[in-house]
């Protein structure tokens, strides 16, 4: 989809590229020096749900130079013996990282399936080790979808310090992390859920405003301060008029863009950059992974 060239609409595709750059920099050079990044997605049963985001993984894992590997488990499977085969993975010295693609079926206990995975391949940074380090803001595997929110508002050249922000939905993968960057760049932040009184008492009052929640058309006009920076990151598939099936977010974007200063288009906002994050978050997997390969097998020069 070809977007109108205005200033309103934050794109992801520019700074995606530039991650992107990096990325296939560090790979090539990790390749040749005999340690090719891999990339192993983990989905179980109906994987309908999270076809673009394993589609745009490959393809662009393949543009960085990063192997990528699909594992496709039956939905019966127990949790048990998804266990075991990341087991087996972390063990694996040719997997670097490994992503275990959300939802999972509702016998699945994610947590502690996010916990199998080994901190130093935790490409997500879901596991509660990584997680935990949000909070010490140290942020170099930090949530792929999170970072690369942040990364669009700072996009805008708004001074964080003391701004204040509200992110509805509180997810661990998305609102969660999201609320803990933002407090480590000194905004104020307020986090709405489904139990808050007024989303958009609280949203009127955001000079940047991330909506996170899975429902096409929450955030309208009326709940968005004029002149606020709006971080769609729904990605929701909707039947279009013409019957086409598309992708749309989290706000009605044809009313906001007319008081809002600055839009994330969905597609083309923050999804190109979610991808490119996970794929530099490989990069950084690999690079502590060499560093404790030298240092355990390592002869000192
Ligand atoms: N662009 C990208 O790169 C990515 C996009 N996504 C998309 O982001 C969206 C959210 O994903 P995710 O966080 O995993 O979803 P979850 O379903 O895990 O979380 C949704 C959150 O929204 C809250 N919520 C539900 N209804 C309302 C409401 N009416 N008002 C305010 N809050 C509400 C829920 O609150 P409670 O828990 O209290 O019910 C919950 O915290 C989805 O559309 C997903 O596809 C996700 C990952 C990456
Ligand atoms: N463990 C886990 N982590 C996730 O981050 C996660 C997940 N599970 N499950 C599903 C949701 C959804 N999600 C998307 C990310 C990028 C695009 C993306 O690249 N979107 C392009 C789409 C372009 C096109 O149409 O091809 C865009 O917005 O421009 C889409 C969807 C991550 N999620």
């Amino acid at each position: 989809m070809s977007l109108p060239d205005d200033t309103r609409y934050l794109k992801g595709g520019p700074v995606a590229k530039r991650i992107m750059a990096e990325v296939a920099r560090d790979a090539a050079k990790a390749t040749a020096e005999g340690f090719p990044p891999k990339l192993v997605s983990i989905t179980v049963g109906d994987v309908e749900a999270v076809g673009v985001y394993v589609r745009n993984q490959r393809a662009k894992a393949e543009q960085a130079g990063i192997g990528f590997e699909e594992r496709n488990f039956p939905a019966d499977l127990t949790a048990a013996e998804l266990e075991a085969a990341i087991h087996g993975m972390n063990a694996d010295p040719r997997v670097t990282g490994i992503i275990i693609q959300r939802p999972v079926p509702r016998h699945i206990p994610i947590k502690a399936i996010q916990a199998a995975v080994h901190p130093l391949k935790d490409v997500e940074g879901m596991h509660p080790a990584s997680i935990g380090n949000i909070v010490y803001n140290e942020l170099d595997l930090a949530p792929c979808t999170a970072a690369a929110s942040v990364e669009l508002l700072k996009e805008t050249g708004l001074d964080l310090k003391g701004l204040e922000v509200v992110v509805v939905g509180h997810s661990e993968i998305v609102g969660k992390p999201i609320a803990f960057l933002l407090m480590s760049e000194g905004a104020t932040v307020t986090v709405c859920h489904h139990m808050t009184r007024s989303v958009a008492a609280h949203a009127r009052r955001a000079d940047a405003l991330f909506v996170a929640v899975g429902k096409p058309r929450l955030i309208k006009a009326d709940m968005v301060k004029p002149g606020a920076a709006v971080i769609d990151i729904g990605i929701n598939t909707e039947t279009g008029p013409d019957g086409k099936e598309r992708i749309v977010g989290d706000v009605d974007t044809d009313s906001v863009k007319e008081v809002a200063s600055w839009i994330t288009p969905v597609p083309g906002g923050v999804g190109p950059i979610t991808v490119s994050i996970l794929l530099r978050n490989t990069m950084v997997a690999l690079a502590r992974q060499r560093a404790l390969y030298q240092a355990t097998y390592g002869t000192a020069e």
